[in-house]
């Protein structure tokens, strides 16, 4: 089934990162590959990078897929405010993945910050994708705000840990069992993918696991393959681990040869 997303309908569960490839090209043929719909893209990095600019907004259009534009590298509320409107203004959109960074060595987000500018940005009628950590009060908060999704951390961003903390991801799955929940962060393998969207998870966004592999475009497939084969093994009803065997072939009836 498709995902739904302040209602724009996307058939792929992968949303992907923009920065770091190694060319531009590459990055195109990552997009093409994964078959995603929504890439995600910082406005601040690429003003602040000079070079990229205007060339780089360009190329994001042509891809011809959703973009996410993201408020990475702010670190207060009154800044990413500032961001998201300009980001409106370079993209048309009133989508923002709403980045508030509170801490230098962890990326983690301040989440006080975060909620303040989430409230200010729905009340602007933005549509709001926050980065946030895996604690339900602040998940609850950004819901109060107005926020329709919530884009939990599974560990800090560019580390490619993976689930750092697996039964507060399923917490948060069960305190908000109607909310599009995406894991934003910290991904570094497939199957890190396929682990969480086993879990009941809506979508993945990821960028350096992918950006940095050896083979960007391959690694993008392969992401696209391990997240739609969680997302499906999810719907279809895993077993749950048992202490003991149980013989997956029937005992009765066998042959007796004495
Ligand atoms: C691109 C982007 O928005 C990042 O801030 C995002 O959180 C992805 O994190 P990883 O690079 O760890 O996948």
């Amino acid at each position: 089934m498709a995902l739904e997303l302040y209602g724009k309908t996307v058939a792929s569960r992968l949303l992907l990162g923009t920065a770091r490839y190694p060319s531009p090209a590459v990055l195109a043929e990552a997009v093409r590959r994964s078959k995603t719909e929504i890439v995600t893209v910082s406005l601040r990095r690429e003003t602040a990078g000079g070079k990229a600019g205007g060339a780089f907004f360009q190329l994001i259009r042509e891809l011809g897929v959703h973009v996410l534009p993201n408020t990475a590298g702010c670190h207060s509320a009154r800044e990413a405010v500032l961001t998201a409107k300009m980001a409106r203004e370079v993209f048309g959109t009133t989508w923002i993945k709403l980045e508030v960074i509170g801490h230098h060595d962890t990326l983690q987000p301040d989440v006080f910050q975060l909620v303040e500018a989430a409230k200010i940005l729905v009340s602007e009628s933005f549509e709001v994708f926050p980065y946030t950590t895996d604690d339900l009060v602040v998940g609850e908060k950004l819901l109060a705000a107005g926020c329709r999704v919530l884009m939990p951390w599974c560990a800090p961003i560019g580390s490619a840990m993976g689930p750092q903390n697996l039964p507060a991801l399923k917490s948060m799955r069960a305190e908000f069992p109607d909310v599009t929940l995406i894991v934003d962060a910290g991904i570094g393998r497939p199957s890190h993918a396929t682990t969480v969207m086993e879990l009941g998870y809506d979508a993945v966004l990821l960028n350096t696991a992918v950006a940095s592999a050896g083979d960007p475009a391959a690694m993008a497939e392969a992401f696209a393959k391990a997240i739609e084969a969680g997302h499906i093994a999810h719907g279809a009803g895993m077993l749950e681990p048992r202490d003991m065997a149980v013989p997956s072939t029937p005992v009765i009836g066998k042959g007796v040869f004495a």
